[in-house]
Order: structure tokens, then C-alpha cells, then sequence
């Protein structure tokens, strides 16, 4: 069932938009609404144009075609300095201008950047990471740089936050205080989160929205628990009369002497099925992410995506 958002609950939406570059793989035309007050998991495989998305949206790569809103607003050309200024990002690779500075001059040089910056939070949660303020920042290890930079979007305060793979490079202590720090942070502000990730039980764990991006194209958004619930793995025993009639549903087969394996859409069609046929069914699982965007890239687009 396609669940429709509403018009006012959309943070940022693109339209249409395209980057071509020669030698270069094209991404889009892309088409996406991202609903307000959630978090919004970028995933797909690599070079699949997952960053690129993020970095149209900061504006930091401008698209060929197409139009992009923020919050309601809209600009043919550069992003409006007031809605950057809503807009926190930790990118995936750090930002060399500032390599020389100590992290408390970049905090200081960020305050001035963002009219909500908060300093008591920046203090407390550059207190729990344990990251130096007095370091330079090209000094600080990939996770402790890291943790500045999430320490210092958090403070933002933004409308908007973009994190593109933001557990790389920490170790499982800290990768899971960033997710409790994210989700508490979450709690309090009016934020939308867009992250990129590959780290499917930060996934699981953080995003109420999935959006699949593969070879430069957005297959589709789906709200979690709705694509969990789309498909699942059951076995069943028994004559499996009648399975030839739920061919649209089944995803894959596999016959064993006792028993079928089958990965099928959930449906009423197949409730009746087993219920008409007396099918045994032995187990049944929910399927992976994994699993889930394996066989949504194969082109079985789930019947639960969100426009
Ligand atoms: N500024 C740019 N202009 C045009 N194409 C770009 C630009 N930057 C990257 N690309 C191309 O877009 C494609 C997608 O790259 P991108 O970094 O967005 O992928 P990704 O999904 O984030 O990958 P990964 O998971 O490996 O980080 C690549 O083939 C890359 O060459």
C-alpha cells in the first residue's frame, strides 16, 4: 500500500534532478520527498551516487536539471544563505580548510556560521567523546575527528542534518553513543536527518525511512517497519497445490525433499492459499535488510513505498 506524505511535511524535496558528467556516471533524474522530523537512511551499493545526492543538497555539487526545495524554499541558483545556515553536515571525507585549527577554533569559527550554535552542548558532548579541543584537527586520529565533527553538527542546532557514513572510522563504543547521543538528540529538536550508510544495524536501529539508491537512481523510499513486513522466508510441507496462482508473489523457490523453502510477499492471497490448501508451515522469518535490498535491486520493488 503506497503511502502518500503530505505536502507540508516534506524538509527537502527534489525534482527532476540530474548530473551528467562525461567519463562520469550519471545520477538521476532523480525524484524525492523527505519527510520531515524523521531519519532518512541513504542505502545502496558503492559509487551508486549515495554522496552525491547529499552534497546536491548542501548545493556544495550543483545538478544540470532540475529544482530542489528546502524547508518550502526553493532557489534556481545558490542555496539561500538562511536555510544553509539550518543545514549541519558531517561529510565523509573531513574538510581540509580547517586542518589547522584546533577544534575549539573551529567550533568558534562554526558559532559565528550558525545563529543556534550551542556551546554548553558542543562542551558536553566533546567531554564524553574524549576528543582533545586543544589539538589541531589534522592531529586528531579518523574516529576523534570524527566525533569533532558530530560534536560541532550537533551544536548546530540544525533544521537539517546530513551525515554521509557518519560511523566511519569509530570503534563499537563509540558507534553506539553516537547512535544514543543521535537518537536523544532527535527527541528535542525539529531535525531531519538525511544519512548514508552501509552499516546495515545502524540502519535498523536509526532510520524510519529507507530510500534505496542504485547506478545513479532512487528505486524507491519505504518506511521501515513497512518494508520489514513485505516480504518473509517460510517453509511449508505439503502438496503445495495451487502455488502456480501466487506467482506474482513469490520471490524464490527452493524444493527440498520434505519441505519448500519460498521468499514470498505478504499477502491475502497467500493467507488463503495456506488456509484453502492446508499447508504446513514450519518456520518463518522476516527477511534481512540485506536480504530486502538484494532482491529490491533485482527489480522485485516492494508494494509499500511512500510518495
Ligand atoms: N562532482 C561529481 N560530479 C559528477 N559525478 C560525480 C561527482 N562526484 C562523484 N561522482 C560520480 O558519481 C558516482 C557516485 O559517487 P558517490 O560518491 O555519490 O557514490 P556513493 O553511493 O556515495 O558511494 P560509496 O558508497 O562508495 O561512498 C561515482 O561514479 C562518481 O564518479
Amino acid at each position: 500500500m503506497t503511502e502518500y506524505l503530505m505536502e507540508q511535511d516534506i524538509a527537502i524535496e527534489l525534482t527532476g534532478v540530474k548530473i551528467t558528467r562525461r567519463r562520469r556516471k550519471t545520477i538521476g533524474p532523480i525524484n524525492l520527498r523527505i519527510p520531515q522530523g524523521h531519519i532518512v537512511a541513504l542505502v545502496g551499493p558503492n559509487g551508486s551516487g549515495k554522496s552525491t545526492i547529499i552534497n546536491m543538497i548542501l548545493q556544495t555539487i550543483s545538478p544540470d536539471e532540475g529544482s530542489i526545495t528546502w524547508l518550502g524554499e526553493a532557489s534556481k541558483t545558490a542555496l539561500p544563505l538562511e536555510i544553509r545556515q539550518q543545514i549541519a553536515y558531517v561529510p565523509e571525507h573531513p574538510i581540509n580548510e580547517e586542518n589547522f585549527m584546533t577544534a575549539d577554533e573551529a567550533a568558534r569559527f562554526r558559532s559565528h556560521w550558525y545563529p543556534n550554535w550551542d556551546e554548553v552542548r558542543f562542551d558536553q558532548l566533546m567531554s564524553r567523546f574524549e576528543v582533545s579541543r586543544h589539538e589541531r584537527l589534522n592531529r586528531l586520529s579518523k574516529g576523534e575527528r570524527r566525533k569533532f565533527e558530530i560534536a560541532a553538527a550537533f551544536a548546530a542546532k540544525p533544521k537539517i542534518l546530513l551525515l554521509d557514513e557518519p560511523s566511519s572510522g569509530l570503534d563499537p563504543f563509540a558507534w553506539k553513543d553516537m547512535i544514543e547521543q543521535l537518537r536523544s538528540f532527535m527527541k528535542g529538536e525539529d531535525v531531519t536527518v538525511v544519512l548514508s550508510s552501509h552499516i546495515v544495524e545502524e540502519v535498523k536501529r536509526l532510520a524510519d525511512y529507507i530510500v534505496l539508491v542504485n547506478s545513479g537512481q532512487v528505486l524507491g523510499m519505504a518506511e521501515k517497519d513497512a518494508l520489514f513486513a513485505n516480504w518473509k522466508e517460510i517453509w511449508v510441507r505439503g502438496e503445495l497445490e495451487g502455488l502456480d496462482e501466487l506467482e506474482a508473489d513469490i520471490l524464490r523457490r527452493d524444493y527440498g525433499p520434505a519441505m519448500t523453502k519460498l521468499i514470498v510477499r505478504e499477502s491475502e492471497a497467500l493467507e488463503l492459499w495456506q488456509h484453502e490448501n492446508r499447508i504446513q508451515m514450519v518456520k518463518s522469518r522476516s527477511l534481512e535488510l540485506d536480504e530486502i535490498l538484494e532482491i529490491w535491486i533485482q527489480g522485485h520493488t516492494p508494494d509499500v513505498l511512500s510518495k
